[in-house]
């Protein structure tokens, strides 16, 4: 008896090295995004026309990071001051493919005119940008569902445009509290009327790409269909 338990305190603990998940590979077509334009206001934006997802947010959110992050080269500014983004600026991934990078919304020293002045810009563009395909939300992870992100959320039900949603600055919270937050959110979004989808991200650690890029090359219908292919197709 005296042995086994001598047995038992010498039986060591080994720690098993946590096993990271392999980085996913950046899909070619992000690889070759490049600048078009900047536009101070949607009369300035490009033809709408093709498939246009926009990166929409609080100031500060993380929205030109992550844009960043998904892309190459990079090429969206990014800053520690809130308020950076102060243009609507468009990224071609191909001819008919555009990433938007929206200036953010609910920053405090913003003048209050301005503020609202820019939240009718937003919610016109949402509303009727026909070429909008879909929406990734950025929202801090401590910090998610704001009044505003809930109204856009709202905007973008009723013309019902999916919406992702990014848990930003996942890095900042420990992987429990953000799991926690993580399915708080997805029971929040499942409660309200849209088609709405949550997952974590940080762009300072390169996490969450690879789940971004499915759903984003989902709404832009990636890898596109060749004309012959899809002749064949309409033939069946
Ligand atoms: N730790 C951490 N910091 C981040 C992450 N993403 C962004 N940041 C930092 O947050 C700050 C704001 O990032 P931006 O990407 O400029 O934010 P934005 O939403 O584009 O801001 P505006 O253009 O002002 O609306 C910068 O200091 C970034 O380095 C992240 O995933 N983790
Ligand atoms: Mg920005």
């Amino acid at each position: 008896m005296r042995q086994a338990r001598k047995k038992k305190t010498q039986q060591k603990i080994v720690y098993e090295p946590e096993k990271k998940a392999k980085p996913a590979a950046q899909p070619a077509h992000f690889a070759q995004a490049s600048f078009l334009i900047s536009a101070p206001t949607l009369r300035e934006c490009p033809d709408d026309e093709g498939l246009e997802i926009a990166f929409v947010g609080r100031s500060n959110a993380g929205k030109s990071s992550a844009l960043n992050c998904l892309t190459s080269p990079r090429l969206a500014r990014t800053s520690k001051t809130p308020g950076r983004t102060q243009l609507i600026n468009f990224f071609t991934l191909d001819e008919q493919r555009r990433l938007v990078d929206l200036p953010g919304y609910g920053y405090a020293k913003v003048p209050e005119a301005m503020r609202r002045e820019w939240g009718k810009h937003l919610g016109a563009y949402i509303s009727e940008r026909k070429c909008l395909i879909g929406m990734v939300m950025l929202m801090d992870a401590r910090h998610p569902l704001t009044d505003f992100d809930c109204q856009l959320l709202e905007v973008a039900a009723s013309r019902d445009l999916p919406v992702h949603v990014l848990l930003t600055k996942a890095d900042k919270l420990k992987r429990g509290p953000a799991k926690n937050q993580l399915l708080a959110v997805r029971q929040e979004l499942k409660e309200m009327q849209g088609d709405f989808s949550v997952q974590l991200f940080s762009s300072l650690k390169g996490e969450g790409c690879g789940e971004a890029w499915k759903k984003l090359d989902t709404w832009l219908a990636w890898p596109p269909v060749k004309p012959d292919e899809q002749q064949t197709a309409d033939d069946l």
